[in-house]
């Protein structure tokens, strides 16, 4: 054979070869069929949102495993921006936001990935996923156009759509669609000229063949408001909605092409207060069932919920100011402790009528402990411990100056002042721009005279003398996630009033209190409070939990207990508020349990702590309204 002819059938060999591995990586829209196709064939994704941020890393591969055996294709991630730049500039990808590791999980577990990086991502989810130092700036207008924003998400998305390329199901990854922002129609900027960026950024970074879509909610408005030419537009709703319509609905926005519920809610979220949100199960398995016969792509949000750990729950201001409990149960199929419920149950029956779904066992609910009692003893009030709690000690000024102003973005920050003349009669302290964000509990000279609530309690009665320290310890419940109020901000807001007096020479204290704690504080040089002071007032108490050979999931009860912060072996497990409810108990991962050293149990108890001084380990989650 002439070298001529070598040539020729070694070209028609790699062209064989380049065409058959590059027919075999894509992922793009048959308009002609409505319908995705995947390397050239029709598919559909059963989806269910997960999210790692919200589960801790030992725990991924199990959820995942679950979420496969119950029959889904593929599932669905935020990626929250505040989780991964804390300091603007700085990037975090370890651990437990170790975003490429989860990918990796997902892969291996045979799940395709819809991945949806924002910038925004709502979710519940602190700032709806915006990190707080956006607010340095008081005009900036979050999710617009405008020019320093987008500087920093274009900073933010370079980092991030650089990492997540090479993750693309085309280039041999398993992300098989991005969205672009979140229900952006549900904001009032409506600005469209954002979301052209915002769409040009996610093409440079990403590629012209990448599926780019966008969710929105059921209504022309929102749909006209958050969809753009070259970004699929898809649609989401839950059990109370007329499938048929909203199908109609997003096919006047796409007339051809798959259709897509991009989250079919299985579930719904907790605000403090409210009573446990359940849907039923009958309803979410029929409707999937409607939808899976329409062909429809579907995405079930939640799947597996998990935890607001530390302060990351969001808040929602309808009417007033309504923060997320710490739980992400969401009534999901999932458990917030990944237990398999019987909603799991009733989805993987409806989907194996539509696909086969792999055999064997569903991988059963970790085994859970009850470790039973632990004794606390009260280590001292916050006013008392600043010294290691605010080492570098406080910034002075005339007026209040908010978090963001003195660069402290979550938890905690006291405000002392003094006050300006005797006060014998009961004398209104008044917030007069109802400038609490979003809890302050107030003492004088140590002694704990209550509580100011944003949106809920603007004035509190006081007494003291001259020159009588008054401390406001202010808390951040969480930044405001959806709606025209994200650009949160927390602490005190303009001046408060005493009587007649503006206060004034603030000494504002910033309070690490989770660097102090995880640093093994107060173990290290620890000693009780033996003084007779009340149990009321912003305390930490602490305790320790014995090994007994075993480390399981549990869940810490604070019965009799009021508000507060629970850290274990120096974690943040999240808020506890049973006063308020409908949350009771915090979960505990086995992997913050310790089986063979001492477990060191800290609360902060922000109002009134348990006359017992106790908290139990119990063997299961209790949500009132909740069948447990
Ligand atoms: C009470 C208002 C809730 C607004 N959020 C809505 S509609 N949702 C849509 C949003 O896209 C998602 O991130 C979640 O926030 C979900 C509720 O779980």
């Amino acid at each position: 054979m002439t070298s001529q002819a070598l040539c020729m059938r070694a070209s028609v060999f790699i062209t064989a070869v380049i065409i058959s591995v590059s027919a075999e990586r894509s992922f793009s829209i048959d308009y002609s069929n409505d319908c995705f196709l995947k390397d050239g064939q029709y598919f559909r994704y059963i989806s269910g949102s997960v999210h790692y941020f919200r589960v801790p890393r030992c725990y991924w591969k199990d959820r995942l495993m679950k979420m496969y055996m119950s029959g889904l294709n593929a599932i669905q991630v935020y990626v929250p921006w505040n989780f991964h730049e804390p300091v603007q500039g700085v990037y975090s990808f370890e651990g437990d936001r170790d975003l490429e590791h989860f990918l990796h999980l997902a892969n291996e577990t045979g799940l395709l990935v819809i991945l949806r990086p924002g910038p925004y991502i709502c979710a519940e989810w602190e700032m709806g996923g915006l990190p707080a130092w956006l607010l340095h700036n008081p005009k900036i207008i979050l999710r617009s156009a405008d020019s320093e924003y987008m500087q920093a998400v274009g900073d933010w998305l370079a980092v991030l759509l650089t990492k997540m390329h090479p993750w693309l199901y085309q280039n041999g990854g398993n992300i098989i669609s991005v969205q672009v922002e979140n229900e952006y129609g549900s904001y009032f900027a409506c600005d469209h000229n954002y979301m052209r960026s915002l769409r040009l950024l996610f093409r440079n970074f990403l590629g012209e063949d990448v599926v780019l879509f966008t969710t929105d909610g059921n209504t022309d408005k929102e749909l006209a408001c958050g969809s753009l030419q070259g970004l699929y537009t898809t649609i989401d709703f839950g059990t109370d909605t007329n499938i048929s319509d909203a199908f109609l609905r997003q096919r006047r926005f796409e007339p051809k092409g798959p259709l897509v519920n991009s989250e079919f809610y299985t579930g719904w979220l907790d605000h403090w207060g409210d009573n446990h949100a359940s849907v039923d199960t009958h309803k979410v398995s029929k409707m999937l069932r409607d939808m899976m016969s329409m062909g429809a792509n579907v995405n079930m949000y939640m799947f597996e919920g998990g935890t607001n750990f530390g302060y990351w729950n969001g808040a929602d201001h309808d009417t007033r100011f309504r923060p997320v409990v710490t739980s992400y149960d969401y009534d999901a199929p999932l458990s917030e402790a990944g237990d398999p419920t019987d909603k799991l149950l009733a989805i993987r029956d409806v989907i194996k009528d539509f696909r086969d779904i792999p055999v064997g066992p569903m991988p059963p609910a970790l085994p859970k402990m009850a470790y039973g009692f632990v004794m606390l003893q009260k280590i001292g009030n916050v006013s008392d411990l600043l010294e290691i709690l605010s080492p570098q000690g406080p910034v002075k000024s005339l007026k209040p100056l908010t978090f963001e102003e003195i660069k402290q973005y979550y938890g905690y920050v006291l405000y002392r002042t003094r006050l300006p003349r005797d006060i014998p009669d009961h004398t209104p302290l008044i917030s007069p721009l109802n400038g609490i964000h979003d809890r302050a509990y107030i003492s004088v000279n140590g002694v704990y005279q209550g509580v100011m609530e944003r949106d809920i309690t603007l004035v509190i009665n006081v007494t003291g003398h001259e020159g009588d320290q008054m401390d406001l310890l202010v808390e951040n419940m969480g930044r405001v996630n959806f709606g025209p109020k994200i650009n949160d901000y927390k602490g005190i807001l303009g001046n408060l009033i005493l009587g007649n007096d503006i206060l004034s020479d603030w000494m504002i204290f910033p309070l690490d209190i989770d660097g102090v704690i995880a640093s093994g504080w107060p173990q290290s040089g620890w000693k009780a409070d033996s003084r007779e002071a009340g149990d009321t007032g912003p305390s930490f108490y602490f305790g320790t939990l014995k090994p007994n050979g075993v480390s399981r999931d549990t869940f810490i009860k604070l019965p009799g207990w009021t508000k507060g912060q629970v850290f274990i072996n120096g974690v943040n497990v999240g808020r506890f508020w049973p006063e308020r409810g409908p949350q009771h108990t915090l979960y505990v991962p086995a992997s913050l349990i310790s089986a063979t050293s001492t477990n060191n149990i800290t609360v902060l108890e922000l109002e009134r702590a348990a006359c017992h001084r106790r908290v139990v380990f119990t063997d299961r989650p209790q949500l009132d309204n909740m069948a447990v």
